[in-house]
Protein backbone atom coordinates (compact mmCIF):
# COMPACT_ATOMS: atom_id res chain seq x y z
CA UNK A 1 0.00 0.00 0.00
CA UNK A 2 1.31 3.48 -0.49
CA UNK A 3 2.83 6.08 2.10
CA UNK A 4 1.30 8.98 2.36
CA UNK A 5 3.49 9.84 5.06
CA UNK A 6 7.40 8.67 5.10
CA UNK A 7 9.81 10.06 7.96
CA UNK A 8 13.11 9.28 8.47
CA UNK A 9 15.89 10.08 11.51
CA UNK A 10 13.83 13.45 11.83
CA UNK A 11 15.47 16.01 14.40
CA UNK A 12 13.95 19.14 15.19
CA UNK A 13 15.81 21.57 17.71
CA UNK A 14 15.02 25.10 18.98
CA UNK A 15 18.07 26.88 20.25
CA UNK A 16 19.63 23.77 22.98
CA UNK A 17 16.44 22.53 23.05
CA UNK A 18 15.88 18.90 21.29
CA UNK A 19 12.18 18.59 21.04
CA UNK A 20 12.49 15.30 18.37
CA UNK A 21 15.49 13.39 18.57
CA UNK A 22 15.35 10.22 16.03
CA UNK A 23 11.72 9.97 14.61
CA UNK A 24 11.10 7.32 12.09
CA UNK A 25 7.61 6.08 10.79
CA UNK A 26 5.24 5.75 8.31
CA UNK A 27 1.92 6.55 7.46
CA UNK A 28 0.02 4.20 4.65
CA UNK A 29 -2.63 5.40 2.68
CA UNK A 30 -6.47 4.94 4.45
CA UNK A 31 -5.01 4.83 7.78
CA UNK A 32 -6.05 6.66 11.03
CA UNK A 33 -2.77 6.99 12.66
CA UNK A 34 -2.45 8.45 16.61
CA UNK A 35 0.79 9.84 18.09
CA UNK A 36 0.59 9.98 21.68
CA UNK A 37 2.85 11.87 24.45
CA UNK A 38 2.69 13.55 27.53
CA UNK A 39 2.50 17.25 26.83
CA UNK A 40 5.68 18.63 25.74
CA UNK A 41 6.84 15.35 23.93
CA UNK A 42 6.52 17.03 20.44
CA UNK A 43 3.60 15.84 19.39
CA UNK A 44 2.59 18.96 18.11
CA UNK A 45 5.88 19.87 16.80
CA UNK A 46 5.70 16.70 14.47
CA UNK A 47 2.44 18.14 12.93
CA UNK A 48 3.88 21.37 12.54
CA UNK A 49 6.51 20.11 10.27
CA UNK A 50 4.38 17.75 8.48
CA UNK A 51 2.53 20.73 6.98
CA UNK A 52 5.35 22.64 6.10
CA UNK A 53 4.44 24.99 8.87
CA UNK A 54 8.19 24.20 10.55
CA UNK A 55 11.54 23.04 9.37
CA UNK A 56 12.78 20.31 10.57
CA UNK A 57 16.70 20.54 11.66
CA UNK A 58 17.66 17.75 10.00
CA UNK A 59 15.89 14.05 8.44
CA UNK A 60 14.06 13.25 5.59
CA UNK A 61 10.28 13.61 5.90
CA UNK A 62 8.09 13.15 2.74
CA UNK A 63 4.39 13.67 2.50
CA UNK A 64 2.25 12.66 -0.96
CA UNK A 65 5.79 11.14 -1.63
CA UNK A 66 7.13 14.85 -2.49
CA UNK A 67 9.64 16.62 0.10
CA UNK A 68 8.24 19.17 2.29
CA UNK A 69 9.18 21.93 0.52
CA UNK A 70 7.70 21.68 -2.66
CA UNK A 71 4.65 20.53 0.19
CA UNK A 72 3.65 24.30 0.24
CA UNK A 73 2.72 24.24 -3.57
CA UNK A 74 -0.83 25.03 -3.40
CA UNK A 75 -1.33 21.81 -5.36
CA UNK A 76 -0.01 19.90 -2.30
CA UNK A 77 -1.99 21.94 0.38
CA UNK A 78 -5.32 21.65 -1.22
CA UNK A 79 -4.77 18.16 -0.28
CA UNK A 80 -4.06 18.44 3.16
CA UNK A 81 -6.62 19.37 6.27
CA UNK A 82 -4.89 21.00 9.35
CA UNK A 83 -6.44 21.70 12.37
CA UNK A 84 -4.49 22.82 15.55
CA UNK A 85 -5.24 25.45 18.36
CA UNK A 86 -4.09 28.28 16.84
CA UNK A 87 -7.54 28.39 15.42
CA UNK A 88 -7.43 31.63 12.95
CA UNK A 89 -11.07 31.94 12.75
CA UNK A 90 -12.71 35.60 12.35
CA UNK A 91 -14.19 36.31 15.42
CA UNK A 92 -16.34 39.08 14.32
CA UNK A 93 -17.98 36.98 11.43
CA UNK A 94 -20.43 34.24 11.77
CA UNK A 95 -19.70 30.80 11.83
CA UNK A 96 -21.06 30.64 7.89
CA UNK A 97 -18.95 33.34 7.12
CA UNK A 98 -15.89 31.88 8.40
CA UNK A 99 -16.34 28.66 6.49
CA UNK A 100 -17.65 30.60 3.04
CA UNK A 101 -14.27 32.63 2.87
CA UNK A 102 -12.85 28.88 2.95
CA UNK A 103 -15.25 28.06 -0.07
CA UNK A 104 -14.10 31.19 -1.51
CA UNK A 105 -10.14 30.28 -1.05
CA UNK A 106 -10.79 26.10 -2.07
CA UNK A 107 -13.02 26.87 -5.15
CA UNK A 108 -15.77 24.36 -2.93
CA UNK A 109 -19.39 24.62 -3.55
CA UNK A 110 -21.17 26.75 -0.44
CA UNK A 111 -23.51 23.36 -0.18
CA UNK A 112 -20.93 21.87 1.61
CA UNK A 113 -21.27 24.01 4.50
CA UNK A 114 -24.18 22.32 5.53
CA UNK A 115 -22.85 19.09 5.83
CA UNK A 116 -19.91 19.97 7.58
CA UNK A 117 -21.75 21.83 10.20
CA UNK A 118 -23.97 18.73 10.22
CA UNK A 119 -20.48 16.52 10.65
CA UNK A 120 -19.61 19.04 14.14
CA UNK A 121 -23.04 19.84 15.34
CA UNK A 122 -23.55 23.03 15.02
CA UNK A 123 -25.95 23.56 12.75
CA UNK A 124 -27.85 25.91 14.82
CA UNK A 125 -25.35 28.09 15.29
CA UNK A 126 -24.64 28.74 11.67
CA UNK A 127 -25.39 32.63 11.93
CA UNK A 128 -23.92 33.10 15.36
CA UNK A 129 -20.48 35.11 15.49
CA UNK A 130 -17.60 33.36 16.79
CA UNK A 131 -17.23 35.21 19.68
CA UNK A 132 -20.09 34.40 21.07
CA UNK A 133 -18.99 30.97 20.94
CA UNK A 134 -17.46 28.49 23.66
CA UNK A 135 -14.41 26.86 23.41
CA UNK A 136 -15.64 23.51 22.74
CA UNK A 137 -18.08 25.25 19.93
CA UNK A 138 -14.86 26.87 18.55
CA UNK A 139 -12.95 24.32 18.26
CA UNK A 140 -15.60 22.18 16.04
CA UNK A 141 -15.70 25.02 13.46
CA UNK A 142 -12.06 24.97 13.47
CA UNK A 143 -12.62 20.96 13.14
CA UNK A 144 -15.31 21.59 10.00
CA UNK A 145 -13.01 24.02 8.53
CA UNK A 146 -10.40 21.37 7.84
CA UNK A 147 -12.63 19.22 6.95
CA UNK A 148 -14.33 21.51 4.16
CA UNK A 149 -12.46 20.88 1.48
CA UNK A 150 -12.50 16.64 1.93
CA UNK A 151 -8.08 16.89 2.39
CA UNK A 152 -7.04 13.70 1.22
CA UNK A 153 -4.52 13.31 4.72
CA UNK A 154 -6.06 15.29 7.46
CA UNK A 155 -3.71 16.30 10.91
CA UNK A 156 -5.93 16.88 13.88
CA UNK A 157 -3.99 18.21 16.67
CA UNK A 158 -5.81 17.01 20.19
CA UNK A 159 -9.06 17.56 18.19
CA UNK A 160 -11.74 16.77 20.61
CA UNK A 161 -9.67 18.14 23.76
CA UNK A 162 -12.48 20.66 24.62
CA UNK A 163 -14.96 18.51 24.01
CA UNK A 164 -17.63 17.20 26.05
CA UNK A 165 -18.27 13.18 25.87
CA UNK A 166 -21.50 13.67 23.44
CA UNK A 167 -19.88 15.99 21.46
CA UNK A 168 -16.25 13.93 21.27
CA UNK A 169 -18.82 10.80 20.17
CA UNK A 170 -20.48 12.73 17.51
CA UNK A 171 -16.81 13.86 15.83
CA UNK A 172 -15.32 10.70 16.18
CA UNK A 173 -18.30 9.09 14.23
CA UNK A 174 -17.72 11.76 11.76
CA UNK A 175 -13.66 10.97 11.47
CA UNK A 176 -14.55 7.63 11.09
CA UNK A 177 -17.06 8.37 8.00
CA UNK A 178 -14.16 10.46 6.54
CA UNK A 179 -11.64 8.07 6.70
CA UNK A 180 -14.40 5.71 5.03
CA UNK A 181 -14.88 7.84 2.28
CA UNK A 182 -10.48 7.43 2.12
CA UNK A 183 -9.14 10.39 3.98
CA UNK A 184 -5.86 9.36 5.78
CA UNK A 185 -5.95 10.90 9.32
CA UNK A 186 -2.33 11.47 11.68
CA UNK A 187 -4.00 12.88 15.11
CA UNK A 188 -2.38 13.79 18.45
CA UNK A 189 -4.10 12.95 21.84
CA UNK A 190 -3.48 12.26 25.38
CA UNK A 191 -6.98 10.46 25.50
CA UNK A 192 -6.47 6.54 24.94
CA UNK A 193 -10.20 5.98 24.59
CA UNK A 194 -9.79 8.26 21.50
CA UNK A 195 -6.89 6.16 19.86
CA UNK A 196 -8.36 2.88 20.93
CA UNK A 197 -11.59 4.05 19.14
CA UNK A 198 -10.03 5.68 16.35
CA UNK A 199 -6.88 4.80 15.64
CA UNK A 200 -5.39 2.00 12.84
CA UNK A 201 -1.98 2.36 14.47
CA UNK A 202 -0.87 4.46 17.56
CA UNK A 203 2.95 5.87 18.07
CA UNK A 204 4.17 6.03 22.07
CA UNK A 205 6.25 9.80 21.70
CA UNK A 206 8.82 9.69 24.59
CA UNK A 207 11.90 11.87 25.31
CA UNK A 208 11.63 12.94 21.32
CA UNK A 209 11.21 9.02 19.83
CA UNK A 210 8.89 7.32 18.73
CA UNK A 211 9.14 4.44 21.39
CA UNK A 212 6.19 1.75 19.87
CA UNK A 213 4.06 1.95 16.92
CA UNK A 214 1.81 -0.28 16.07
CA UNK A 215 -2.23 -1.30 16.45
CA UNK A 216 -3.44 -0.91 20.14
CA UNK A 217 -5.11 -4.56 20.60
CA UNK A 218 -1.27 -5.85 18.99
CA UNK A 219 0.22 -4.03 21.87
CA UNK A 220 -2.45 -4.78 24.15
CA UNK A 221 -1.76 -8.44 23.67
CA UNK A 222 1.44 -8.25 23.45
CA UNK A 223 2.26 -6.57 27.16
CA UNK A 224 -0.41 -8.64 28.57
CA UNK A 225 0.68 -10.73 31.65
CA UNK A 226 -0.29 -14.43 31.25
CA UNK A 227 -3.18 -14.36 33.92
CA UNK A 228 -6.78 -13.87 33.58
CA UNK A 229 -9.18 -12.69 36.49
CA UNK A 230 -12.16 -14.52 37.71
CA UNK A 231 -14.99 -12.81 39.28
CA UNK A 232 -16.72 -15.61 41.45
CA UNK A 233 -20.16 -16.31 43.58
CA UNK A 234 -20.23 -13.09 46.57
CA UNK A 235 -18.32 -11.33 44.49
CA UNK A 236 -14.74 -12.88 44.97
CA UNK A 237 -12.05 -12.39 43.00
CA UNK A 238 -9.36 -14.21 42.07
CA UNK A 239 -6.53 -14.01 39.53
CA UNK A 240 -5.10 -17.52 37.60
CA UNK A 241 -2.11 -18.42 35.82
CA UNK A 242 -3.04 -19.23 31.70
CA UNK A 243 -1.62 -23.00 32.28
CA UNK A 244 -2.51 -25.88 32.89
CA UNK A 245 -2.72 -25.05 36.44
CA UNK A 246 -4.95 -22.45 35.85
CA UNK A 247 -7.61 -23.89 33.57
CA UNK A 248 -8.15 -27.11 36.51
CA UNK A 249 -8.99 -24.20 38.80
CA UNK A 250 -10.89 -22.58 36.32
CA UNK A 251 -12.96 -25.86 35.61
CA UNK A 252 -13.66 -26.84 39.35
CA UNK A 253 -14.70 -23.01 39.73
CA UNK A 254 -17.09 -23.73 36.73
CA UNK A 255 -18.11 -27.32 37.93
CA UNK A 256 -19.22 -25.97 41.48
CA UNK A 257 -21.13 -23.46 39.31
CA UNK A 258 -18.51 -20.53 41.14
CA UNK A 259 -17.62 -18.68 38.21
CA UNK A 260 -19.56 -15.56 37.53
CA UNK A 261 -16.77 -13.72 34.72
CA UNK A 262 -13.39 -14.21 33.27
CA UNK A 263 -11.67 -11.14 32.04
CA UNK A 264 -8.39 -11.02 30.62
CA UNK A 265 -5.73 -9.07 32.22
CA UNK A 266 -4.86 -6.72 28.71
CA UNK A 267 -3.23 -3.68 30.12
CA UNK A 268 -4.75 -0.48 28.69
CA UNK A 269 -2.64 1.85 26.11
CA UNK A 270 -2.51 4.30 29.23
CA UNK A 271 -1.04 1.26 31.60
CA UNK A 272 1.70 0.37 28.85
CA UNK A 273 2.60 3.94 28.17
CA UNK A 274 3.47 4.67 31.93
CA UNK A 275 5.24 0.45 31.40
CA UNK A 276 7.33 2.23 29.18
CA UNK A 277 8.27 5.75 30.27
CA UNK A 278 7.52 5.65 34.00
CA UNK A 279 5.49 8.55 32.97
CA UNK A 280 1.78 9.45 33.20
CA UNK A 281 0.35 10.52 29.90
N1 LIG B 1 8.82 27.63 19.02
C1 LIG B 1 9.42 26.97 20.00
N2 LIG B 1 10.53 27.47 20.59
C2 LIG B 1 11.18 26.80 21.57
N3 LIG B 1 10.81 25.59 22.04
C3 LIG B 1 9.71 25.04 21.50
C4 LIG B 1 8.97 25.69 20.46
N4 LIG B 1 7.94 24.89 20.12
C5 LIG B 1 8.02 23.80 20.92
N5 LIG B 1 9.09 23.89 21.74
C6 LIG B 1 9.52 22.86 22.73
O1 LIG B 1 9.59 21.60 22.08
C7 LIG B 1 9.08 20.57 22.93
C8 LIG B 1 7.93 19.86 22.23
O2 LIG B 1 6.83 20.74 22.16
P1 LIG B 1 5.44 20.33 21.49
O3 LIG B 1 4.56 21.54 21.50
O4 LIG B 1 5.70 19.70 20.17
O5 LIG B 1 4.90 19.23 22.51
P2 LIG B 1 3.49 18.49 22.57
O6 LIG B 1 3.78 17.03 22.72
O7 LIG B 1 2.64 18.90 21.41
O8 LIG B 1 2.89 19.05 23.93
P3 LIG B 1 1.33 19.34 24.35
O9 LIG B 1 0.69 17.99 24.56
O10 LIG B 1 1.46 20.10 25.62
O11 LIG B 1 0.68 20.13 23.24
C9 LIG B 1 8.68 21.25 24.24
O12 LIG B 1 9.73 21.10 25.16
C10 LIG B 1 8.51 22.71 23.86
O13 LIG B 1 8.83 23.54 24.94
Amino acid sequence: MENVIEVKNLVKSFGNKIALKDVSFSVKKGETIGFLGPSGSGKTTTIKILTAQLQPTGGDVKVFGTSLKKLKDPQYMKRIGVLTDNSGLYDRLTVYDNLALYCDLYEIDKRRIHEVLVDVNLVEEKKTRIQKLSKGMKQRVTLARAILHKPQLLFLDEPTSALDPVNTKHIHKGLKRLNAEGTTIFLTTHDMLEAEELCDRVAFLHNGEVRLFDAPEKLRSQHSDSTVSLLLKGQRKVVVETNEEGAKEIYNYMKQGELLTIHSNEPTLGDLFVKLTGREL
